[in-house]
């Protein structure tokens, strides 16, 4: 029997905006019809593999939340426990919420739009007031008040909502060799990675998740990762 647990963690499909390159954040903005295909085709690599999960988590947006369905219905387990978080949520991308992001790019610059993105401190501008992309009011936040709602983060703050999660569900379910898949977005998902391999500020900032691949990461016996690496169709 293997020593390694293993959890797979699958960025959502493309989304609306994705492809229409708007910076998306906590604006519930669903799949695009190639995010869909990108879904099942992850669906497809991981029932290739075979896995049988424990639990599945995923935030409370809907582009991760279809690409979970997606996925558990190309694996026929409909049936897995299911936890929905906005501790993955994908980090709060303030006042660019909406935005596009060349045009984003014509007004500030590449290099400020980079350290928007991929740095790990830099925060975008907040949201001021009560616009179409303030989701503070919404029903699924209302453990929130307004003033702990977020108005921007940085991955250094995305973190560190992130990691909590990780260290109080996640881990004591590795450790129970647990088989668990994460389904979540590119910034959230490279928070975990950020901590699980100690990269430094200069690694993050080169590191892009793309939409709808499988990660696996294998963990030994003191719940250490040995190894990672993406599913695609060549495995
Ligand atoms: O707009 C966003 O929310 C994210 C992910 O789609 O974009 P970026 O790749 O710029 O972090």
């Amino acid at each position: 029997m293997s020593s390694v647990t293993r959890v797979v963690f699958l960025r959502h499909g493309q989304s609306k905006w994705n492809y229409e390159n708007r910076f998306t954040g906590w604006c519930d903005v669903d799949l695009s019809k190639k995010g869909c295909e990108e879904a099942k085709q992850a669906g497809m690599l991981i029932q290739k593999q075979g896995f049988i999960f424990d639990y599945a988590y995923t935030s409370l947006l809907k582009r991760a939340i279809h690409t979970l369905w997606y996925v558990l219905d190309k694996i026929d387990q409909a049936w897995l426990p299911v936890e929905k978080t906005w501790h993955l949520n994908e980090r709060h991308y303030g006042a660019l919420q909406g935005l596009n992001k060349t045009e984003v790019a014509k007004k500030y610059g590449d290099q400020q739009v980079k350290e928007w993105r991929r740095s790990f401190d830099s925060m975008p501008p907040p949201l001021h007031g009560i616009n179409q992309q303030f989701s503070g009011y919404d029903i699924r936040y209302t453990k929130f008040t307004l003033e702990q709602f977020p108005k921007s983060e940085s991955l250094a703050l995305t973190i560190n909502r992130v990691i909590p999660f990780w260290n109080n569900i996640i881990l004591p379910k590795i450790k129970n060799k647990k088989t668990i898949l994460i389904v979540a977005h590119g910034n959230s998902i490279r928070a975990l990675m950020k901590y699980l391999d100690g990269l430094n500020n200069e690694e993050i900032l080169e590191l892009n998740i793309p939409t709808g691949m499988p990660l696996i990461y294998e963990f030994n016996e003191v719940v250490k990762p040995v190894r990672h690496y993406y599913l695609n169709n060549i495995v």
